[in-house]
């Protein structure tokens, strides 16, 4: 390489990407097409990086040391450290968060994220690439292993650019589907789809009417001058936007109108039978919305823009979503998204359903099935306003860049599939005995304690991590200045809050019976999407805090189930 910097073998300092911190890595080749060097970490993670990413050894050590020198000697540890070596456990959370605050020093050289050969990936799915292609050349040296190479197969569909176009259609004719199948006596997901209706049934011009009425009056409730106005975590500039966090405000306001409009005579039962048209309005509505925020993120600095969903490949950019904060003034547009419109709308459509229920079978009362499902699900969502703070500590909000899989999912996937349950019931009754409806409303308490409590200590760790109220906790120190839970909650599971939620998933598809497989397609889809999110925040975590987060992976085992995954 004779034009090269840095030649192979070289020892140098390489910046881990994504984070402003460098460890000694060994140069093994460079690539003269893509301008990359490979280089090899001391925990054998191999990377490509560019040549301002890396730096002479030299140089380096002597700033280091004599910034060191002043310093205690845990913090001179922990900056000796590399992604391989492992940090010391903290059991005080007050020396911890100490040593946080030095650590924060740490952070002292501000480079561009690296670009890598895979343009079109975002960072944690370049992440997700670089597992796949160990596990590649690992299958490859230890003879194939089938159930890896499945989800390996899986893995690279997820992340690779072209998936976007597939998952683009899919999820819309995944809603078109379950909702025709609702409607049949004998629904199932492994039939064929029943015939499509003719096109005109779609479209309903009141239809699209009431849902743009709809999300004027959330937009209405949501920017009233009332409720708490929360921060939230600090940006990559440092600075924490403020959202107006009065949803509780929002679902018991909307409650009392459609409470005082069923009083004046209003049928909410058009909603049972203008489900697909409500679905297609909302649908349109969806699509305008990520048109527009591509368009707008189009002109936005680049410090607004998420990591992930800039590849430069539009439909995939599109799809991801590429503004991380989106805002018109104040009005922040993905926070509003997901946390009103669909998510009240959800609880509306599950009392709509009870209302068809009753009609159709002319009862006085709605079944215990659809009172556990209508009840449980309001507990859901209720409980998410209430709390509505800690949505801003989760992964859409800090890392997810708004485009069409949210605001399609916020708007159209959460109300119209999420309310499988309820819709099934008003054509397939089930009837429960007393002591399953007792076992059911038991296993939904025991999901939702785990998963309220769980999210709770977390966020409440985010926001203030010397909070006294969480001083027993044991915490490891990484190289960012956070630090990560490692006993409570998050010490039993990496995702207490994802167990928690699939046992209330349960809770909600229990109620339906076995008849069929339709009522538990909330179950299946939430394992998978679970399962997905756990591993993209795991390659997320791995990223930000390296060692630390190995050492929290050997100190918690498990995933979600402890023993089990
Ligand atoms: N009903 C539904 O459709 C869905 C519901 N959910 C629910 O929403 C909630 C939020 O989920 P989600 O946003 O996916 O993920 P989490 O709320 O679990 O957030 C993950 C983040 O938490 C931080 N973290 C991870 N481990 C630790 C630790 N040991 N100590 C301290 N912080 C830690 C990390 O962020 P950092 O370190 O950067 O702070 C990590 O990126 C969950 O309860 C989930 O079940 C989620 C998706 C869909
Ligand atoms: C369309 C895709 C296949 C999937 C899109 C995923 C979204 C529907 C979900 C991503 C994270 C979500 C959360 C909630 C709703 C579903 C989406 C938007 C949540 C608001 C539900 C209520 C909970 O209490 C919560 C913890 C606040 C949830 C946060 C994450």
């Amino acid at each position: 390489m004779p034009t090269v910097k840095y030649q192979k073998g070289d020892t140098v300092m390489g910046r881990w990407p994504g984070s402003s911190l460098y460890y000694q890595v060994k140069v093994l080749g460079f690539d003269s097409k893509s301008q990359l060097y490979t280089v090899i970490y001391k925990d054998g993670t191999e990377l490509e990086l560019k040549e301002q990413d890396i730096k002479n050894v030299t140089g380096f050590q002597t700033r280091s040391r004599s910034r060191s020198r002043s310093r205690s000697p845990g913090r001179r540890r922990s900056r000796s450290r590399s992604p391989a070596r492992t940090t010391r456990r903290s059991s005080s959370r007050t020396a911890s968060s100490r040593r946080d605050t030095r650590l924060k020093d740490t952070v002292e050289v501000r480079l561009s994220p690296v670009v890598s050969a895979y343009v079109a990936l975002s960072l944690s799915d370049y992440s997700i690439l670089l597992i796949v292609k160990n596990m590649i050349r690992r299958n490859a040296e230890e003879k194939l292993n089938l159930t890896k190479m499945i989800l390996l197969i899986f893995l690279l569909f997820l992340v690779l650019p072209t998936g976007a176009y597939f998952w683009l259609l899919f999820l819309p004719a995944w809603v078109l589907f379950v909702i025709l199948q609702g409607n049949l006596t004998d629904p199932s997901l492994i039939n064929a789809p029943p015939p499509l209706p003719p096109l005109d049934t779609f479209w309903d011009a009141q239809a699209l009417c009431f849902v743009i009425l709809w999300i004027l009056f959330q937009a209405l409730l949501y920017i009233l001058p009332v409720g708490k106005l929360s921060e939230g975590m600090p940006l990559r500039s440092g600075v924490r936007l403020k959202y107006r966090t009065n949803g509780f405000f929002a679902i018991m306001v909307s409650a009392i109108v459609v409470a005082v409009a069923v009083h004046q005579g209003a049928d909410l039962t058009y909603i049972h039978s203008h489900f697909l048209q409500l679905a297609t309005a909302t649908f349109i509505i969806s699509v305008l919305l990520s048109i527009y925020l591509y368009v707008r993120s189009r002109y936005a600095a680049s410090e607004e823009l998420a990591l992930g969903g800039n590849s430069g490949n539009v439909v995939y950019d599109f799809f991801k979503g590429r503004e991380l904060n989106p805002r018109i003034k104040n009005f922040d547009l993905k926070f509003f998204c997901e946390m009103r419109p669909g998510l009240i709308g959800w609880c509306l459509i599950n009392f709509a359903m009870a209302l068809a229920e009753m009609k159709k079978h002319n009862l006085d009362a709605p079944s215990y099935a659809m009172i556990l499902v209508n009840l449980f699900q309001l507990l859901y969502v209720v409980d998410g306003l209430w709390n509505e703070e800690a949505i801003l500590t989760t992964m859409d909000l800090m890392h997810d860049g708004f485009g069409f899989m949210l605001a399609f999912g916020d708007l159209v996937w959460v109300p119209f599939t999420y309310t499988l349950q309820a819709y099934y019931l008003v054509l397939h009754p089930n009837a429960l005995s007393l002591p399953a409806v007792i076992a059911i409303v038991t296993l939904k308490l025991i999901g939702f304690y785990i998963f309220r409590k769980s999210n709770s200590e977390k966020n409440a760790f985010r926001r203030n991590p010397s909070n006294p109220k969480l001083s027993h906790l044991k915490t490891i120190p990484t190289a960012t200045g956070k630090s990560l839970l490692v006993s409570g909650w998050w010490g039993v599971v990496r995702h207490p809050n994802y167990l928690g939620d699939l046992i209330m998933a349960l809770a909600w598809s229990l109620p339906c019976g076995f008849s069929h497989l339709l009522p538990w397609y909330y179950m299946i889809y939430f394992i998978i999407l679970l399962v997905h999110r756990d591993s993209r925040d795991m390659s997320e975590c791995r990223r930000k805090y390296g060692s630390a987060w190995d050492e929290y992976c050997r100190t918690v085992r498990y995933r979600i189930i402890p023993r089990v995954y």
